[in-house]
């Protein structure tokens, strides 16, 4: 009879588990994994996807209004939220049948419930069920945080704004990371009125400030309203149904919807990881190594709940180097000096490597190519947004250090430029390269 149950339990079928569940039964093992709410976790079900689905149903207000110009002449426009909410909630339950898929194909067993963690090689399932694991992968992701706050209870998180009955006309949000700027964008474009109250008055920290400089401005001018150093004190209810928003310093606000985005803690709250003797860090994270390893040897973790970078492609690839490394013998780590991230806000942003103060932080000398353009679509709308794209360069080494940009489609240019900068590659090999005309990115090689 064999020792365990499975050669690997995983809790959690996000973006980490499911990988890692995948990989590791491609590498021979027998794999289980629980879910206590929906397969795919927060990027399918509640996250990226939805999200980027909200995101381009929005921008159509605007490519909509710019077709006049163009010479086209199309029938009265109008919004229906509900038609949005339910096509998105449609594509969520098709990509959750095929990451169940996945997990069937693979010969993943899937238990649609809670576990916990009893013991270093056991999990206890919430129908009461014990099982045992020779390896058992933390991959339960993070939470919204919620600020403790007088009537706190009345306000939603990035949970619950896919499911709003009724399109809100007055929207507040709390915070100004990337949660709080993507949907303040996606309520602004459909017709609401926006306000981001945000505690201090950065907006997208650890972006390039001179990109996020940029992007401010366009917001307000786009109608969004800001309050800096002004965060929420109290919510009270209106007889009318309505929400009144005390934030510090300011008048009051009336809102219909007070969505919180301040940051997600990793789920550890009552998962038992003390039974299998590991302490949680001060954030509730897992505190792991290079190798995705707990100081439990039985036990790994990877993707958000421990707390490193908390985007999907980082939770695939620690998933991934996990199976790789305990199952394939192939033992991996993963690199997170070059992680391309964007912003969708509108106009979008996006980075790859250090930012200027990231980089003379680090002791470079640098040299700072910029481009401030005025993207074509926007030419032909007569928008006066402008892009701007900055090359972060190593003065000794010619090695560029950093890309950042905002404007039109910058997370899919920034993906491709992304590897130029991984490789190392240098500002001489970026001049050497031919412009693509007429095209945004060609920005990149006219740097001078
Ligand atoms: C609104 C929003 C937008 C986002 N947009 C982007 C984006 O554009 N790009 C990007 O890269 N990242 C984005 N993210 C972040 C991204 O979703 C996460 O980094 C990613 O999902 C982390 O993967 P994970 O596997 O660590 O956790 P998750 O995907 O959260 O998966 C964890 C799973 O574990 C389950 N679980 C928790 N506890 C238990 C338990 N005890 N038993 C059983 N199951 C359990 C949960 O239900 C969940 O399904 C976004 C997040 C949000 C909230
Ligand atoms: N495009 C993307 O890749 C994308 C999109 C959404 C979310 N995510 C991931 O999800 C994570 C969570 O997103 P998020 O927007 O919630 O977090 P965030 O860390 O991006 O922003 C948190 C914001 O809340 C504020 N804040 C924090 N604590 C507060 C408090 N107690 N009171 C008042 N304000 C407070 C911060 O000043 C900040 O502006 C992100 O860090 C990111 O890794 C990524």
């Amino acid at each position: 009879m064999a020792e365990f149950d499975y050669d690997l339990f995983v809790i959690g079928a996000g973006s980490g588990g499911v990988r890692a569940s995948r990989i590791a039964a491609s590498h021979g093992a027998k794999v289980a994994v629980a879910e206590e709410y929906r397969v795919g976790g927060t990027c399918v079900i509640r996250g990226c996807v939805p999200k980027k689905l909200l995101v381009y149903a929005s921008q159509f207000a605007e490519e909509l209004h710019d077709t006049a110009k163009l010479g086209w002449t199309l029938g009265e426009k109008s919004f229906d939220w509900a038609a949005l909410r339910d096509f998105v909630a449609s594509d969520v339950d098709r990509l959750e049948r095929a990451y169940g898929s996945t997990l069937a194909n693979n010969k993943v067993e899937h238990f649609a419930e809670r576990a916990t963690v009893t013991g270093p090689n056991t999990v206890r399932l919430a129908s009461g069920r014990e099982i045992s694991a020779k390896y058992i992968l933390v991959a339960v992701g993070a939470w919204p945080v919620m600020p403790d706050f007088p009537g706190n209870e009345l306000a939603i998180t990035s949970n619950e704004v896919f499911h709003l009955g009724s399109f809100p006309k007055r929207v507040v949000i709390q915070g100004a990371g990337y949660i709080a700027l993507e949907f303040a964008g996606i309520f602004n474009a459909l017709g609401a009125q926006v306000t981001v109250v945000n505690r201090s008055d950065k907006i997208l920290r650890g972006y390039e400030e001179a990109l996020t400089e940029r992007l401010l401005p366009i917001m307000r001018a786009r109608g969004i309203e800001f309050r800096f150093n002004s965060p929420i004190e109290s919510l009270v209810k209106q007889a009318d149904g309505s929400i009144c928003v005390n934030t510090k310093g300011f008048l009051p606000l009336e809102a219909d919807c007070v969505l919180v985005a301040t940051g997600r803690r990793p789920k550890t709250d009552g998962l038992g990881l003390e039974n299998a003797g590991i302490t949680l860090g001060a954030s509730g994270e897992v505190p792991v190594d290079d190798y995705n390893a707990t100081s439990c040897p039985s036990i790994y973790a990877v993707g958000d709940v421990t707390n490193r970078v908390q985007l999907t492609p980082v939770a695939i690839r620690e998933g991934h180097a996990f199976a790789d490394t305990v199952f394939g013998g192939m033992p991996r780590t993963i690199a997170y000096d070059h992680i391309p991230s964007a912003a969708f806000t509108q106009p979008p942003i996006a980075g790859v490597g250090l930012t200027e103060a990231q980089a003379r932080e680090a002791g470079y000398e640098v040299k700072i190519y910029t481009s401030d353009f005025r993207p074509m679509k926007n030419m032909f709308a007569a928008r006066a947004e402008r892009g701007f794209y900055k090359l972060v360069v190593d003065a000794s080494s010619d090695k560029v250090l950093g890309v950042h940009m905002i404007g039109p489609d910058a997370p899919e240019i920034l993906q491709a430029v992304a590897i130029a900068v991984k490789a190392g590659l240098t500002k001489a090999d970026f001049d050497a390269t031919v412009a693509l005309h007429p095209s945004m990115a060609e920005e990149l090689v006219l740097m001078r």
